[in-house]
């Protein structure tokens, strides 16, 4: 041992550090992992996990994918209404979000959202096998969840974007931004841009004031090595979409400002999908689901019915 300790203090830079285990290791809010749901990513990093269980047993699965600063946790609602159609709905705070692991809003490469949502995708369909799964996506989680689709073709029996991020928002990456971005992501991958402005994500006053006062939200700029990672993301989703064929419900605000909603249009286009619907949402803005009450419960009322018809069919519970 002495010895040992003799040689790491000669090595410069190196700790000879007590192995952590996750009897010890705590959430970014000083909780530890032991005492919450979660799993642990490929590269061991923690992501804390939701479920919400059906009363009956479940007739279909959901996977929820939150968007760039948030947590999982704001889907409560929507998964309460899926419970009621008896839908097993799971989620996790990605990497560096929420009460998961990971330096705030920072990702090594956007692929590892996509692996870990596959990784708990296939825990959870290893202890419900045979159950139709759906997946969901908003904003940053709408280009995780095509991203996520794109390689499990035939997995999912639907997808469910709600203002998914398709192409970057001509403000925030005019060609000059993204050249700028890109050098400075060589110098200064850690210079932080401008945080979003709170009042563009919804025009409901309460809904804004609760993502302000959000503890598990990350309010911080954005980081140029994110940023990048988001470019990097919706090129990606470009390439994917012609490979895209299964049920897409999508919905889009017109007055969205923070994913342009040409990304859905285009996703229209281009998805070979044989049932795709594309609900717009005059004047809203980005959060549709945490709009003013008449969007979202529109929302949330398409959402059902869509879903409802869905696993009627699927179960052969159907009509005559
Ligand atoms: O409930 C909630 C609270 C938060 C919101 C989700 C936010 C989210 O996920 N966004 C919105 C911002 C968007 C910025 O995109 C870029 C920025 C710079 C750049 F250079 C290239 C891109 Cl593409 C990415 C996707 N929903």
């Amino acid at each position: 041992k002495q010895k040992n300790e003799e040689h790491t203090k000669d090595r410069p830079g190196s700790t000879s550090r007590m192995p952590e285990d996750s009897r010890a290791r705590l959430s970014p809010q000083g909780i530890a992992y032991k005492d919450l749901p979660h799993i642990a990513n490929a590269d061991g990093q923690h992501l804390f996990c939701r479920y919400w269980k059906p009363q009956a047993s479940p007739r279909a699965l959901a996977f929820v994918a939150h968007g760039a600063g948030e947590h999982c946790g704001r889907y409560d609602e929507l998964a309460q209404m899926l419970t009621g159609l008896n839908f097993f709905v799971f989620a996790h705070d990605h990497v560096g979000h929420g009460q998961s692991e990971g330096d705030r809003m920072v990702v090594s490469d956007f692929q590892v959202f996509i692996r870990d949502s596959l990784q708990h995708i296939d825990l959870v369909k290893k202890e419900h096998p045979g159950l139709p799964i759906y997946i969901f996506g908003h904003s940053m989680g709408g280009a995780i969840s095509i991203l996520t689709v794109s390689e499990r073709p035939s997995d999912f029996a639907g997808l469910v974007l709600i203002s998914p991020l398709i192409l970057p928002n001509p403000q925030s990456a005019t060609s000059f931004k993204v050249f700028a971005a890109k050098v400075l992501n060589h110098l200064l991958p850690s210079f932080s841009l401008g945080s979003i402005d709170p009042n563009i994500i919804s025009r409901n006053k309460e809904e804004v004031e609760a993502y302000v006062t959000d503890p598990l939200v990350y309010h911080g700029g954005m980081k140029v090595s994110f940023a990048m990672q988001l470019l990097n993301a919706s090129a990606r989703v470009g390439k994917a979409l012609p490979d895209i064929s299964l049920p897409v419900l999508l919905m889009h605000g017109t007055d969205d400002q923070l994913c342009d909603i040409k990304g859905s249009y285009h996703l229209m286009e281009t998805v070979p999908s044989q049932e795709k619907i594309l609900k717009v949402y005059d004047k809203a803005y980005h959060v549709l689901h945490k709009e003013l009450p008449e969007v979202s419960s529109a929302v949330f009322r398409e959402i059902e019915t869509w879903l409802a018809e869905k696993i009627v069919t699927a179960t052969g519970a159907g009509g005559i």
